[in-house]
């Protein structure tokens, strides 16, 4: 294969107007460790090549799965090897490891070690903790039933406690209480943690979590009482052993309920958690990370969109004056254009609800939980809603890509099938999005009693006949109460709407369900805006033609973003149809002006080219001798015939001829 740069893809880096590597320092924190992050990604890289590493595309079930758990046995051992401590570098190897290749061992660390250190006491910390990371035991957080996944209190598996043997008995009572979904349950974990409906002296006492051993430790056989196994071919993520178990009558001892919060006593005593809510701790978590985790894949494949289409030359803009960069095209610009933004807008929203995580857990530790609700309602909020304009952007890279973009070798359709569940897993998105509402709506009320509200939600004091200040310029302050004029109205007026249903008669369930689609967009406004003041924020902290070029991409993503919930923005009037005009007008004057910078701003992601994994998004451009080589490694060419002509075509073509003969012969008689 050539070495040489493709000349498109040498002349959009060289007509950039600022210099990438800055934007690469800001999203890595600085040279140094951009350096560093280097050094450990072409480490990993050169050796998974030695260790002789297939892609990930051209292998079956089976064999993703054995590769993943080879490549995540490599991945903690390098960790070791290297001494990795900063999660960011760990976070980085495993980037280069497992590029979007499901992991059955994935949610030992970030699931089973998490909950339990969320939810367990001291002395349970102190006896579990070391086998878990010495992986004696290996584990998944097992919560969702074939029968029930969001609504929790709605879990059939019990877990009643026997005063006698001082044990819980673990027991799924019907086929809808079967555990199923959890990563890493079919075939890899001998251990989890268990969410089972607690019984003690014969009360119900709501969902805790137990440490549940199904496997022995040594043969890895199940143990009595436990069927487990994987649930089978899914619509991606087959590196995973995502599985079922039920749990028949399955004794384990007392200690075994996870008790930093609530606890068993020896009698079936039952001590009450400070707040109940504290047993959902570990989804929480998991929910500020998945913002990570979907800007990462928006980012990736955006980069292999806009590259290719600089390097894509087909038709003309100018009939005879050649043939055009397909990045040259409006329509093209329109859709990438805005991916690129919401590339960056999440990426800087991942890090501040990541920050804002630490925060309020170090709060909780210390036993003051005054920021659980927000923290809840804007993790909630921001995992649904990052996740959907992700896991959408995706499939536009994907189109954008045309037919090449349907081919395994784009790197697109892995990406996608790794992004689309985080729209479900860790809470269903509509289901998030409502939680994120109910927050906003208490808000609402305390406005109207006149009671105070956390600073950043003060945008639900509405100035109802307001106008909108915009103009052409675009500038930043008109733009941003753009964004809280709308959440603040839309929540506002479906929580009148509530009152006036209530006080109507209506029970609060039917009122809220019958408002639930408007409290949908509530939320979404809300994780919105948010979005909208994060990048504003960032953006001002940059200098020089960095912050121009930012500047434009924030406008891009405020404008775009207007422009497609226009209703949203224009309905009370506070948007004029004049300014839609204007916006919609400067929205494609943006376009051009980002022309020049599309490369820089993808290839600052700094995405290895074995981490795109995409013939279409390599760093040099030379797409088609990559296609070309993918195609003859497809299995299907290892043989000229294949046997399946002999057995099935031939056969098939000879009965063909033979009716036609057979046919021929009666029209003759
Ligand atoms: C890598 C892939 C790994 C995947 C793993 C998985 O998928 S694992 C499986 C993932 N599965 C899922 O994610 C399941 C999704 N489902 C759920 O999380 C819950 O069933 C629910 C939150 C939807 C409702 O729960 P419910 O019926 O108990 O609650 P309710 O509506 O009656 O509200 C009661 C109060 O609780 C509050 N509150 C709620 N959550 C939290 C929290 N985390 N923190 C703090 N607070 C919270 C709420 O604000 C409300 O406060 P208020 O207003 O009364 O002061
Ligand atoms: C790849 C993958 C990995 C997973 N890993 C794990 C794991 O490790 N551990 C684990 O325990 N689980 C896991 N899950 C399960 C996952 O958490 C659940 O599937 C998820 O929480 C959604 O629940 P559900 O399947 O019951 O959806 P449902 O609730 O049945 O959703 C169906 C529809 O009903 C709607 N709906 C439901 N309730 C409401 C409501 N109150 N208001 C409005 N609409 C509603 C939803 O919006 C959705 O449109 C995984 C799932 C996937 C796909």
């Amino acid at each position: 294969m050539s070495t040489a740069v493709n000349p498109d893809l040498l002349q959009e880096r060289n007509r950039a107007t600022f210099d990438p590597s800055q934007l690469t320092y800001f999203l890595y924190d600085g040279a140094e460790k951009t350096k560093r992050k280097r050094y450990i990604q072409n480490l990993a890289i050169q050796e998974l090549s030695r260790m002789g590493m297939k892609q990930y595309a051209t292998l079956s079930r089976e064999e993703q799965y054995k590769q993943a758990l080879q490549k995540h046995a490599y991945y903690v051992q390098t960790q070791q090897r290297l001494g990795l401590t900063d999660p960011h570098e760990k976070e980085h190897l495993f980037q280069a490891v497992l590029p979007c290749e499901a992991s059955p061992l994935t949610l030992h660390k970030s699931a089973f070690v998490n909950t339990f250190a969320m939810l367990a006491s001291e002395e349970q910390k102190r006896k579990w903790l070391p086998l878990m990371k010495e992986f004696r035991m290996v584990g998944t957080y097992v919560q969702t039933e074939m029968g029930h996944g969001s609504f929790l209190r709605g879990l059939e598996t019990t877990a009643t406690y026997d005063p006698r043997t001082q044990e819980f008995v673990l027991h799924c009572p019907t086929i809808s209480s079967i555990k199923f979904w959890p990563g890493g349950l079919g075939k890899t974990s001998n251990s989890c943690v268990v969410m089972a409906q607690l019984i003690s002296n014969g009360q119900k006492l709501g969902m805790h979590s137990f440490l549940v051993q199904i496997r022995d430790l040594d043969t890895h056989q199940p143990l009595s009482g436990v069927t487990v196994g994987d649930i089978g071919n899914k619509f991606g993520y087959h590196g995973n052993d995502n599985g079922f178990l039920k749990l028949d009558n399955v004794r384990i001892p007392r200690e075994n309920m996870l008790m930093r919060h609530s606890q068993i006593l020896p009698d079936g005593t039952y001590v009450k958690p400070k707040n109940d809510r504290l047993m959902y701790g570990g989804m929480t978590s998991l929910r500020a990370g998945i913002v990570g985790v979907v800007s990462q894949r928006i980012s990736m494949a955006v980069t292999i969109a806009v590259r290719y289409s600089a390097v894509r030359r087909q038709s003309e803009i100018q009939p005879g004056g050649g043939e055009v960069q397909v990045l040259d095209f409006q329509t093209q610009q329109f859709r990438l254009f805005p991916q690129i933004a919401v590339a960056y807008a999440t990426t800087i929203a991942s890090r501040s609800i990541s920050d804002y995580y630490q925060r309020v857990s170090a709060q909780i530790e210390k036993g003051d939980l005054q920021e659980l609700p927000m923290l809840h309602a804007l993790s909630a909020g921001l995992k649904a809603y990052c996740g959907w304009i992700c896991m959408d952007g995706v499939e536009v890279c994907r189109l954008a890509c045309g037919g090449h973009g349907y081919s395994q070798a784009s790197g697109l359709p892995k990406i996608y099938v790794d992004t689309t569940p985080a729209c479900t897993y860790e809470g269903e998105n509509f289901v998030l999005m409502l939680q994120t509402a109910r927050y906003l709506i208490k808000c609402c009320r305390k406005v109207a009693e006149g009671e105070a509200l956390p600073e950043v939600m003060n945008f639900l004091k509405v100035n109802p006949g307001e106008k909108s200040r915009l103009d052409a310029q675009l500038f930043m302050p008109q733009l941003i109460q753009a964004y809280r004029h709308r959440a603040g109205r839309i929540a506002q007026e479906v929580s009148q709407k509530l009152q006036a249903a209530i006080s109507k008669g209506v029970n609060a369930g039917q009122a809220w369900n019958s408002n639930s689609v408007q409290l949908i967009n509530a939320g979404k406004a809300f994780s919105q805006l948010y979005l909208v003041q994060d990048f504003a924020q960032t953006v001002q902290s940059f200098g020089g033609k960095l912050r121009e070029v930012m500047e434009a991409l924030w406008r891009l993503f405020a404008v775009s973003g207007i422009l497609n919930a226009l209703g949203d923005f224009m309905l009370d009037g506070y948007i004029s149809s004049q300014q839609a005009a204007m916006l919609q007008q400067r929205l494609l004057d943006l376009l051009s002006e980002l022309r020049p910078n599309a490369v820089a701003l993808v290839d600052a992601f700094d995405f290895p080219d074995a981490v795109l994994d995409s013939a279409l998004g390599r760093w040099d451009g030379q797409v088609y001798e990559a296609l070309y080589d993918y195609s003859l490694r497809s299995k299907l060419n290892e043989k000229q015939v294949l046997d399946a002509y002999h057995k099935y075509q031939r056969p098939f073509m000879e009965s063909q001829w033979k009716q036609n003969k057979a046919a021929a012969l009666t029209s003759r008689l």
